[in-house]
């Protein structure tokens, strides 16, 4: 415990017209609760506010884990901890950070969606900011009302498209809340810079907004033209506001979310997770299979089920390395299908988007997923239709029928969304599949093997971005730097791991992983002369040198 770091903070706590006491207590960035000192406790008016016992941060942390262990469930134990977050973030991101691998699942992705789905009967405490159209020619007066100048990063949601869970408008606030904390729990990015958003467009839920506990404005969709004008002024407001700041798109409904990443890609710091973080995370899933089967990238046929945000992005993503490995355009995109609701991508379809024409195949039309699959012959299949069960037994046999190793990604998320399970993948492909699913499934035993399912999600990827970014300060991001995280990322996983079919890292060492992720990213930065700092002379000993550590 060191009073020297306290004092400093206690500077800035004066310096607000606050002098400790109880509002230091009600700080949950500054709170450091029963571990002040008896010295602390007399400089800062914090005697008698205290139980006597002073105590450290692991004793806190051990209270909190008793705490957890007696919850019901997982929803109750994301309720705490966003509790705790409230009260004392230093042992909030210490107990996360002890322990990711048990935390993520339960602060992130799968209980986030029942967070989202009851987040208006479970609301405590204000958390991020809402902007609506109401705040129409006032958005740059309204974020200045965030207590937090340096904001780093913006993470934004409509709360069109949550998960594969569809529009829950403003419900969808849990979701920049969690993929920012694990900007810090999975990279170490400083919190304090940090701002989940939540766009406000109305919703087209009509349960939601018949709901007497909902929060969100209880109107449907502005228009399109609408919303692009509304996303122009944030935008706007955000560089005026926040000139340092990252957007990071998450969870627009699919055609917003295209429309948005094309038209600020080029011209502000920003990315959209759904597209470029998916995108990335399952071309390292792809690259690590590699590893495993000794195939050739530029020889894999990837078949999608689903053709919004997600499966365009891999699509193209994946298309991008193949060029970079020398093919040509138009070879690179004759080893992508994608199929949807309406069947093969094809040409004659009529109701294709443009981002969809670029895929179409010059084939018949098509609408039995078995026999496009037939026809194509993927080594990789990907779900990203949130159509659970979509991978029937039928198409896991086929795939183990074309194959040697398939390739099978259920990406669609939370669990129940899953286009098949762990159980499914491995004992329909008689241990065969390389499988992977958004969600952790758990290890499972066929005929004497055990296998290790991966989880291809996005947050073994834009942590590290996000990391890269905060300490390079680049005036873009591209697809490559997504690209050269997917192969950092893949090649974290070690020969040991492969044997057991794991396509991804591990998710105890995370900090680690991303941290060396981070340093092949902010590599390219320097090298590409996206960064914007000077090059250190060693990048991941500058990088390790600016890790938010959750100590006092
Ligand atoms: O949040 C996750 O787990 C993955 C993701 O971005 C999504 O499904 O939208
Ligand atoms: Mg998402």
């Amino acid at each position: 415990m060191t009073v020297k770091n306290t004092s400093v903070k206690n500077d800035k706590l004066s310096a607000n017209g606050q002098h400790g006491g109880m509002p230091l207590l009600h700080e949950p960035k500054l709170n450091k609760g029963t571990a002040y000192s008896v010295e602390e406790r007399r400089q800062l008016g914090l005697e008698g506010l205290l139980p006597h016992a002073v105590e450290n941060l692991d004793r806190q942390v051990e209270r909190v884990l008793a705490h957890l262990d007696e919850k019901a469930d997982d929803l109750e134990r994301y309720i705490y901890l966003i509790g705790l977050e409230d009260r004392n973030e230093t042992v909030f991101y210490k107990t996360i950070m002890s322990d990711p691998k048990r935390f993520i699942p339960v602060l992130y992705d799968p209980t986030v969606a029942d967070a989202c789905e009851t987040f208006g009967n479970n609301y405590r405490r204000a958390r991020g900011m809402y902007i609506t159209r109401y705040m129409k020619g006032r958005m740059a007066e309204v974020l200045r009302n965030w207590p937090e100048k340096d904001v780093r990063f913006i993470c934004v949601s409509t709360g069109g498209r949550i998960l594969g869970l569809g529009d829950i408008g403003a419900n969808g606030m849990g979701i920049p809340i969690g993929k920012l904390q694990l900007y810090t729990a999975c990279a170490a990015v400083p919190p304090a810079g940090l701002l989940p958003v939540l766009f406000d467009i109305g919703t087209t839920n009509e349960t939601l907004r018949a709901d007497p506990f909902y929060m969100g404005t209880r109107e449907a969709p502005v228009s399109e033209a609408e919303l692009d004008e509304l996303t122009e002024e944030f935008i706007q407001a955000v560089q005026e506001v926040f000139p340092n700041c990252c957007v990071h798109f998450e969870d627009w409904k699919g055609t917003d979310a295209i429309r948005m990443l094309d038209r600020y890609k080029d011209k502000i710091l920003c990315y959209n997770d759904d597209i470029q973080g998916t995108a990335s995370v399952a071309l390292a899933g792809i690259a690590a299979g590699m590893n495993i089967t000794g195939g050739k990238l530029t020889e894999q046929r990837v078949m999608f089920l689903g053709a919004g945000s997600a499966g365009l992005g891999i699509a193209k993503l994946f298309c991008a390395e193949l060029q970079t490995l020398g093919l040509s355009e138009a070879e690179a995109r004759k080893q992508v299908a994608l199929f949807d609701i309406n069947g093969l991508i094809e040409h004659s379809r009529t109701d294709l988007s443009e981002t969809q024409k670029l895929y179409a195949r010059p084939a018949k039309p098509c609408k039995d997923f078995v026999q496009a699959i037939r026809d194509f012959k993927p080594t990789v299949l990907v779900g990203v239709s949130t159509k659970a069960r979509a991978f029937t037994r039928e198409v896991v046999e086929l795939m183990s029928e074309l194959n040697e190793q398939p390739i099978i990604f259920a990406l669609s998320n939370p669990t129940h969304k899953a286009e098949c399970s762990a159980e499914e993948a491995y004992t329909w492909s008689k241990g065969k599949a390389l499988f992977a699913a958004g969600v952790q499934f758990p290890d499972f035993d066929y005929e004497g093997k055990t296998f290790r399912p991966g989880q291809a999600n996005n947050f073994y990827i834009y942590p590290a971005i996000g990391l890269a970014t905060y300490c390079c300060r680049p005036t873009r991001l591209n697809d490559e730097c997504f690209i050269v995280a997917a192969h950092a990322t893949a090649d974290q996983v070690t020969l040991t791991q492969r044997a057991k079919g794991m396509l991804f890292p591990s998710q105890e060492q995370i900090l680690e992983t991303e941290v060396t992720t981070a340093a092949r990213i902010a590599e390219y930065m320097f090298d590409s002369g996206l960064a914007q700092v000077e090059r250190p002379r060693d990048i991941r000993a500058w990088l390790e040198a600016q890790l938010y550590k959750p100590q006092y």
